[in-house]
Formats: C-alpha cells, structure tokens, sequence
C-alpha cells in the first residue's frame, strides 16, 4: 500500500467524519460511542471468562467430577446471559447512533446541495457530480453504517487481542528448535506463530483485493445511472410513448445496465479469488494451532482443557489479527464511499465559490449597465446591455431561439453566475419569476398553489375566486387532493396555474419566460389583461414568440445572435404586426 495512497485517504475520512463529532450534537454522540466502548469492554471481558470456563469445563469432564459438573453449567448460564444481553444494547445503541449520524450528515448535504442553488449551479457549471441524490441517500447511510461497524470491529479487536495475546503467551509456554549445536528456546511460540500467519494473510489479502476499492467506486456510479435513466422513463413516458421511443430507451438502458453487470463481473473475479483466499486462510487458522500443541498434549503433561482454552485463545488472537483480511470488501466499499462523497463536496464547494462578477443594487427599476452574460466556457451570448426601465412600464423580450432570453432572465434572477457589469432591481420578495414549464410540487393542490410558501387552510374561498377567473373552475374541488399535477394538468393548465400563483403572491414585478407559450391566442390575451386588471401596479417583463404578445407591453429588448440588442419603445418600432423575432 503506498503511503501517499494512506495518507490521502486519510485526510478524506478525517474532513468527512470530524464534522459530526464537532458538531453542536457531538455530546450526545460522545456519549453514545463511550456507552458503546464500554459495553464492547464488558463483552470482551465475559469473552475471557468463557474461554477459560472452557478450560474448567473440560478438566471437570476429564476427570469424571460430576458434582462439579451443575456447577459449572450454571456459570455458563450467567456468562452467556450477561454476554447475550451486552451483546444486544452493544448493538442497538451503535444503531441509535447511526441513525443520529445519518440523519445530521443528509442534513448538512442536504443544506450545501440546496444553498445558494448549488444543486442548480453544479448543473450548469458541468461539473462531473454524477448522482447527487445516490450520494446523499445511499453514500451518507454506507459511509456512517460502515464507518461505525468497521470502527467499533477494530476497537474491539484490538482488545480481544491485547486480552487473548496475554493469555495465549501463558498458555503455549516456549518451543525448542534444535539451532547450531544447541537448542534455541523461543518463548511464546503460538503467538509468534499467528503474528507470522496473520502478516502473510493481510499482505496476500491486499494483493489481490486492492483494485476491488475502484471497482466498488465504478459499480455504484454505474448502478445510480441505471436507476437514473429509468426514472428519466418514467417521469418521459408520454414523450417516450408519443415518439414510440421504446427501442431507443430499451438500447440506451440496456447499454447502462451492460455497464453494472460488466463492472460487476470483474468485482465477482477478484471476489472469488479474494474468498478463496480468505475461506483458505480460515481453513488454516483452524488446524495451524492443533498441529502446533500437539506435541505437547501427546507427550501427556498437559489437560484436554488446555488444548481447548489455547486453540480458542489461538482462534481469538486470530480473529483479531484477520480483523483487515475478513473485512476486506467491506474496507474497499468504505473506501470508495469517502471517494465518492468527499469530491462531491468539493465540487459542491466549487459550485458555491461561482460568483457573477455583477454588482447589484435595489430600487423600483430595472436598470442593466454593461451586462455581459456568457455560457460556461466564456463564450459571450450578450454585450454590454445598457437599459433602463422604470416602473410600470412593460417590457418583452424577444429574438431567435436560443440568443439568450432565457439567460438573460436567469441572469436578472441571480442564478445565472457567468455574467459581469450591473443590475439595479426590485428587492427579491417583489419579484416572481415564472418559467415557461411550471414546476408543480407532489402534494395536494393547496400546497401546489401556494409553492414554495407553506399553504394557509383557510384561503379556500380566495382560493376558488382566483381559480374561477384564471378558467381552472374544474379544479376548485380539488383542493385538497394530491396528485402528480404535472402530469395530470395540460400545460396550458398549468401555465394558467402559475398565473394563479401570481395573483396569490401580488409581487410588483413579474417576469414571464414564455410562460403562455401553451395558450391560445385568445387565452393569453386574457390573461395578460387579467394580470393587469388584477395587479395594475404591476411591471411585466416577458420572453415570448407570439406577436400578438407585443400589444401588452410598451418597450421591447430585441437580443441577435452575435451578442448584440436593440431596446426600444415599440411604437418606434414601424412594423408592429410582424413576428417579434424579425
Ligand atoms: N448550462 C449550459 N451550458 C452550456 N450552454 C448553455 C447552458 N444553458 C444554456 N446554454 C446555451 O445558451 C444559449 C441561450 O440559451 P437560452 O435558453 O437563453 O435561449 P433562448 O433565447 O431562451 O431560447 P428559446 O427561445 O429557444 O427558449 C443556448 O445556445 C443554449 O444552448
């Protein structure tokens, strides 16, 4: 193992773990690993007296004292209650505190993913985060559950191995090998004999069973791309089936599954050579010991007790030296676990250190000075917007498919970071921006509406009248059922939705991204007139194709493809009937 391999790795378990055990729960948590420490103590002690019970017992059978016998027995009884009952608070107190360790690292992912939209900002910034619900649904779990389980396994190992060694070293007493004319007496001789044994075992082991830590990395990605294409499916069907995209969906997910069962063949390889190697050692550790005592039983001077206790004694020093080689898959899981979550936290850093170099300002206007928007790579899609808006006075946005509408309003919206100059707007709680395709949350209806605000549950009546006068009458009993909306409504129903959000949260500004585009003429122009019989304080800014649009505004921001614009008002403009991307 080379040492900068240990002591990268290192580094990512220690930025990983400190977090909770620094935390402000870490007292609890403190206190819950010393009840497990201490209760793991207790076993290992009661493992002790039960080895040596079995010296006890054996003598006792050996020489036929059969009023010791009950005696005996009933020692065993409480030993192995007590170890029974340390065993399981042993246990389910190290569960109590996975599920507490769980639950404050999902938070404080959950917290980083959803700060400041860097789940949205890892996304634009192509940053190579594959999965990031795997990572915080099953990585958090494995990462806590392995570390807790492989910790507390060591600790405890390392005990049994400290107690059994001392024991071990008493018991098979020295061994002679004849050396240079004489006898060289080596004290301790079965614990030399499983140190030696042990050393070979782990060397072997991680031989072979290294490359088993990125082939665990590659499955997991693997497997969380399968699932995340048939989710993609499901959430697709009606395209998928509108298009009877079927044989293209079944290649590409048959192509990602090839992907799991390929990665996993070369894991089930190693796998089998390393549970070769593993059921072998075992094997060994079994008869190693025997051969090792007989000798010394056969010449007569010692009891079948002490054969007992010394190969249960050898077994346990055993065990504790294997702890690396019978762990071994799951060290390689662990591993990659830490992999996986420690560069998804430092692509999420670097998705959160993404500043705009825009500087902004608040007031009742929108005004841009030198607005420079850009994609990822720097590649300017608009130069140097100049404008200035002020209240109360309408505004579209127009130009060709993919010039830059909707980024512009991203970037207005602040999640848009590749951008520099200046923007003075409204405070944010005046402002709504709508999206050409709604979002609509699972949940009820009411909640739907009111999203992302938590709903009141006695706005019904409110609630009713805006649904009547956005034409969604046919909804205004189902209020309180919860469905899949997004599915279920047309999305023309659920543009019509959005603008019932609209009336609900009455902001001053409104910024439309083609948010009618689903709606007949007529009914965008009613709900256009809606808007402003309704909020006619309200300024619209909107990104739209249909000319018919053009009569609800007064000023237009016509964007070109090579980055430059025209802002006028639009009776300037001398060709109102034409389509606004002319
Ligand atoms: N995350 C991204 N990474 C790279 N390029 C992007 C990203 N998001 C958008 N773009 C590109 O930016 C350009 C402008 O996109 P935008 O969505 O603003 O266009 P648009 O004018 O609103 O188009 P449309 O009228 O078709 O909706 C497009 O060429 C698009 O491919």
């Amino acid at each position: 193992m080379q040492i900068g391999f240990i002591k990268k790795s290192s580094k990512n378990f220690w930025l990983l773990f400190k977090g909770y055990w620094q935390s402000d729960d870490k007292w609890k948590a403190r206190g819950l690993l010393s009840a497990v420490i201490l209760l793991n103590l207790v076993s290992v002690f009661l493992m002790l007296e039960m080895t040596s019970w079995f010296n006890e017992f054996y003598t006792i059978l050996q020489n036929y004292s059969y009023h010791l016998f009950w005696q005996s027995i009933s020692k065993f009884t409480i030993l192995a209650l007590l170890l029974i009952f340390f065993a399981v608070y042993a246990f389910y107190l190290q569960q109590i505190l996975q599920i507490k360790w769980r639950t404050w690292m999902t938070k404080q992912y959950l917290d980083q993913w959803l700060n400041d939209q860097t789940y949205y900002k890892l996304q634009t910034n192509n940053s190579d985060t594959d999965n990031p619900d795997q990572r915080i649904q099953e990585d958090i779990n494995l990462f806590v559950s392995l570390t807790l389980s492989l910790g507390i396994g060591l600790f405890k190992q390392f005990l049994v191995l400290v107690s059994f060694i001392a024991m071990l070293w008493q018991l098979s007493g020295s061994f002679s090998i004849p050396f240079n004319n004489g006898t060289l007496v080596i004290p301790g001789f079965m614990v030399w004999a499983t140190l030696v044994y042990s050393i070979i075992g782990t060397f072997i082991t991680h031989k072979i069973g290294h490359q088993l830590i990125g082939l665990n990395f590659n499955q997991q990605k693997y497997e969380a791309n399968f699932r995340f294409s048939l989710v993609r499916l499901r959430e697709n069907s009606e395209s998928i089936a509108f298009y009877r995209g079927e044989t293209p969906e079944k290649d590409n997910l048959k192509t990602r599954f090839i992907s799991v069962i390929l990665n996993f063949r070369q894991i089930i390889a190693r796998q089998k050579i390393l549970t070769g190697i593993t059921v072998s050692y075992a094997q060994i550790a079994i008869i190693l010991p025997i051969l090792i005592a007989a000798p010394r039983y056969f010449a007569e001077t010692l009891s079948i007790g002490w054969l007992i206790q010394t190969l249960t004694a050898f077994g346990k020093v055993q065990d504790a030296l294997s702890y690396i080689v019978t762990s071994y898959t799951d060290i390689a899981q662990w591993s990659s676990v830490i992999r996986r979550l420690n560069t998804f936290a430092i692509h999420m850093k670097n998705a959160d250190e993404i500043r705009s170099a825009i500087q902004t300002s608040t007031g009742n206007v929108l005004k841009t000075q030198n607005l420079t928007i850009s994609l990822p790579k720097g590649q300017p899609i608009l130069k140097d917007l100049n404008m200035d808006l002020p209240a109360g006075e309408n505004l579209i946005i127009t130009g060709f498919s993919g010039c830059g509408k909707s980024t512009l309003l991203r970037t207005l919206a602040g999640i848009w970071p590749f951008a520099s100059g200046k923007i003075t707007l409204p405070a944010q709680q005046n402002i709504l921006f709508l999206p050409q395709k709604p979002y609509l949350p699972l949940g009820t209806l009411r909640q739907t509406l009111y999203y992302p605000q938590a709903a009141p549950t006695m706005d019904t009546k409110n609630l009713v009248e805006l649904l009547h006068l956005c034409k969604l009458d046919k909804l205004a009993n189902q209020l309180e059922n919860t469905n899949d909306w997004s599915r279920i409504l047309s999305l023309g129903e659920q543009q019509r939705l959005a603008f019932v959000r609209i009336l609900l949260k009455k902001p001053t500004w409104i910024f439309l991204d083609e948010a009618t585009s689903a709606l007949d003429e007529d009914t965008e122009a009613y709900m256009y007139t809606l808007l402003k019989k309704e909020l006619p304080h309200a300024t619209i800014i909107s990104v739209g194709h249909h000319m018919t649009l053009l009569s609800h505004h007064k000023y237009r921001l016509k964007l070109n493809n090579n980055g430059s614009y025209l802002f006028s008002p639009l009776n300037a403009i001398p060709h109102m009937n034409s389509s606004p991307d002319c």
